[in-house]
């Protein structure tokens, strides 16, 4: 494995910080509840910052047969991902809210897949192909995750579920774009950083920090700790997605990859 040297800045988020409604929701100015989630996420979230095929990608030495392994799952991914918004749909008469989940489906069609289908493509690899992949023990663990408490929760439960999916890609993305600005320009796998380190990419987070807000006034302590830990076990898959990949791990254990 190449060696990447860790990140040792020290990260905005300041958990003892009152929120300034003022400032508006950003990365380091967040509403009690949200502080709350990342707060009890915290040594996840960083080590998922700081695991090899994110460092790799940031200096842009990620070999490409990774990256292509992390694309072709999160291709499958996200076509799990559009249906969890689709069952939210079912969910809510809010019509404010309905839009919001037709939005991100149309975004993932438009605009996040297409970024992997356009390097697939640089690749080598057909859309049947990205079609047809064999989807890890740990992506199938991952949406069969958020596609039970699609089916199964209410609107909160699901809003919590993909919280993790688009704050952990905005945090990162805009701290990749931070971190490694100087060889930004010549990092192949800048258009993917570029793709989440957005201003737009991060009102989608702040669309749902907003709404689970509102959503948790008055709620018992006990379904407080339900949803910390929903949107914990989304930051822990976000991280083994990588890692796996990383890893071109298809099966729990490596030695039954050769098995099939
Ligand atoms: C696994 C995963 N999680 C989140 C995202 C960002 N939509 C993604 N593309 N892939």
């Amino acid at each position: 494995m190449a060696s990447v040297a860790p990140n040792t800045n020290t990260y905005d988020f300041a958990i003892d910080e009152e929120f300034d409604p003022a400032k508006g929701i950003r990365l380091d100015n967040l509403p009690p509840f949200a502080r709350r989630l990342r707060a009890a996420a915290d040594v996840v979230w960083e080590d998922g910052y700081n695991q090899p095929f994110l460092r790799e990608l940031g200096n842009g030495t990620l070999k490409q047969e990774r990256f292509a392994f992390y694309l072709l799952q999160d291709y499958r991914y996200l076509a799990d991902y559009a249906k969890v918004h689709a069952l939210a749909l079912t969910k809510t008469r809010d019509p404010e809210v309905m839009k919001f989940m037709v939005n991100v489906q149309n975004s993932i069609f438009s605009v996040e897949s297409s970024v992997h289908r356009k390097y697939m493509a640089g690749f080598g690899v057909s859309e049947s192909e990205m079609n047809n992949v064999r989807q890890s023990a740990f992506a199938r663990a991952y949406t069969s995750d958020i596609l039970s408490i699609a089916y199964g929760g209410d609107l909160l439960d699901i809003l919590v579920a993909v919280l993790p999916c688009a704050w952990v890609y905005a945090d990162y993305g805009q701290r990749l774009a931070k971190e490694f600005a100087d060889t930004l320009d010549t990092n192949p796998f800048r258009t993917w950083v570029d793709m989440y380190k957005t201003e737009e990419f991060w009102q989608g987070s702040v669309w749902l920090i907003e709404h689970i807000e509102h959503m948790v006034q008055g709620l018992g302590e006990e379904r407080l700790q339900e949803l910390e830990e929903i949107f914990c076990n989304g930051v822990q898959n976000e991280y083994m997605f990588w890692s796996s990949a990383y890893d071109m791990q298809y099966s729990w254990k490596p030695q039954w990859d050769k098995a099939r």
